[in-house]
C-alpha cells in the first residue's frame, strides 16, 4: 500500500503572497487629525439628511471607477468647486470607486489591479486608493465608495464618508456582516433582477449585531462582533431592463420600507439600469427624480450620478498609450459639462424645498 497523500488542499491556487497589514499600510499613509474630524462630520451631516434633520439633496457623483488617480483629481478639483457653490442645498459627494464587481469577468479595479494589465499588484493598489483618499479629503470633499471586498475596508475604511454595497452583493450574508460593523452609513442597492426586498433585508440584517469571520488591524484572522450599522437606507438603480425611479416604484418601495419598519429614507441611482446604461439618459432621470423630491413628504433623499471628465466610456482593455485621458474604462458616465448643468438645474429646482 502506498502511503504517498494525494494532494487535496490548494490544488487550484497558483501563487500566494502575503500583504502588508492594515495597520502597516495606515502607518506608512496616516490620515491626519484634520481628514478624520473631516470624515467625521462628513458622516454626519449625511446621517442628518438620512434622518431629515437636514433637506439637502445627498448627491454622489463622479466617475464609475478611478483607473488614473491625476484624472482623478483633477475631477475632484473642479467638483470640490461645485460643491462649495451649491452647498446650501446639496451635500455633494465624490464617487471613488476602486473595486468592480463583474457580471463575468473584467477589469476589477483599481485596487485589485493598479496597473491595468492583469498583474493584479495588490500592495499598490491598496496603497494607490489610500493615497487618493487622502488626496480627495485634503480637498475638503467627502468620499463615496462600494466596498466589495470583506477585507478591504480595514485598509481604507477611516478616508470613506459614504459607502454602498452594490446589486451583486446586496443578497450576501457577508457583506451584510461587513456593513454591520462600519462606520459610515451606506446604502444597499436593489438586486440586478430589480427585487428590492433583498435589499430591505440587507438593511434589517446591517442593523443588527453580528459575528462574523474577519481580519484584524493587524492583519489577523479574527471573529469580529459588530454593534450593528444604524445609518443604512436603499439605493433604487433598477433592474432586468426597467427602471425604478417613476413615482409608483418609489412608492412601493417606501412602503415596503415603513412596512419592515424602517426609515422611509431613498436614493435614487440614475445610471444602471434606470438610465438604460445610456449615461446621455442620467440628466433627465436625475431631473425626474429631483421633480419627485420637492414634493412634501417625499422619501428621496439622494441621488447618484456617474460622471467623469470626458462623457461615454472606452473599451478596456487596451494598449495604455490609447487610453483617452478622463474617460471611463467601466460604465458609461455624464461628461463634465453636462454634469454642471445638470447639477445646477438640481439646485434650482430644489428651491422649493428650503
Ligand atoms: O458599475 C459598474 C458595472 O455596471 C458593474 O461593475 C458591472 O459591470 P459588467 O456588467 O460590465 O461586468
Ligand atoms: C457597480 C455599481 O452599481 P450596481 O451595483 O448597481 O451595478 C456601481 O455603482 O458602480
Amino acid at each position: 500500500m502506498s502511503s504517498t497523500a494525494r494532494q487535496v488542499s490548494d490544488v487550484n491556487i497558483l501563487d500566494s503572497a502575503v500583504l502588508p497589514a492594515p495597520e502597516y499600510l495606515c502607518r506608512e499613509l496616516p490620515r491626519s487629525a484634520e481628514t478624520a474630524n473631516f470624515v467625521a462630520s462628513a458622516r454626519e451631516a449625511i446621517h442628518k439628511i438620512l434622518f431629515g434633520d437636514d433637506q439637502r439633496l445627498l448627491v454622489i457623483v463622479g466617475p464609475c471607477s478611478i483607473h488614473d488617480p491625476e484624472a482623478g483629481l483633477e475631477y475632484a478639483r473642479k467638483l470640490v468647486k461645485l460643491k462649495e457653490e451649491l452647498q446650501d442645498r446639496l451635500y455633494i459627494v465624490m464617487r471613488v470607486y476602486f473595486e468592480k464587481p463583474r457580471t463575468t469577468v473584467g477589469w476589477k479595479g483599481l485596487i485589485m489591479d493598479p496597473d491595468l494589465d492583469g498583474s493584479c499588484n495588490l500592495p499598490k493598489g491598496l496603497k494607490t486608493a489610500r493615497q487618493f483618499l487622502n488626496d480627495v479629503l485634503s480637498l475638503n470633499l467627502a468620499t463615496a465608495t462600494e466596498l466589495l471586498d470583506p477585507i478591504t475596508p480595514q485598509y481604507i475604511s477611516d478616508l470613506i464618508c459614504w459607502s454602498a454595497v452594490g446589486a451583486r452583493t446586496t443578497e450576501s450574508q457577508t457583506h451584510r456582516q461587513m456593513a454591520s460593523g462600519l462606520s459610515m452609513p451606506l446604502g444597499f442597492k436593489n438586486a440586478t433582477s430589480g427585487d428590492t426586498t433583498v435589499a430591505i433585508n440587507a438593511i434589517r440584517a446591517a442593523s443588527q449585531s453580528q459575528t462574523f469571520l474577519g481580519i484584524s488591524h493587524q492583519g489577523l484572522a479574527s471573529a469580529l462582533t459588530t454593534r450593528g450599522n444604524p445609518n443604512c437606507h436603499l439605493i433604487l438603480r433598477g433592474g432586468n431592463g426597467l427602471t425604478n425611479y417613476d413615482e409608483k416604484s418609489i412608492h412601493s418601495a417606501t412602503e415596503a420600507l415603513q412596512k419592515n419598519g424602517l426609515l422611509p429614507c431613498i436614493m435614487v441611482d440614475c445610471s444602471h439600469d434606470n438610465s438604460g446604461k445610456d449615461p446621455n439618459k442620467q440628466p433627465d432621470v436625475m431631473q425626474s427624480v429631483t421633480r419627485q423630491a420637492v414634493q412634501p413628504e417625499s422619501p428621496i433623499m439622494g441621488v447618484m450620478l456617474e460622471s467623469n471628465l470626458i462623457g461615454g466610456n472606452q473599451a478596456f482593455p487596451r494598449p495604455l498609450d490609447e487610453l483617452t485621458y478622463g474617460q471611463s474604462i467601466t460604465d458609461g458616465c455624464v461628461g463634465w459639462d453636462a454634469t454642471e448643468e445638470t447639477l445646477r438645474k438640481t439646485y434650482a429646482a430644489l428651491k422649493e424645498r428650503f
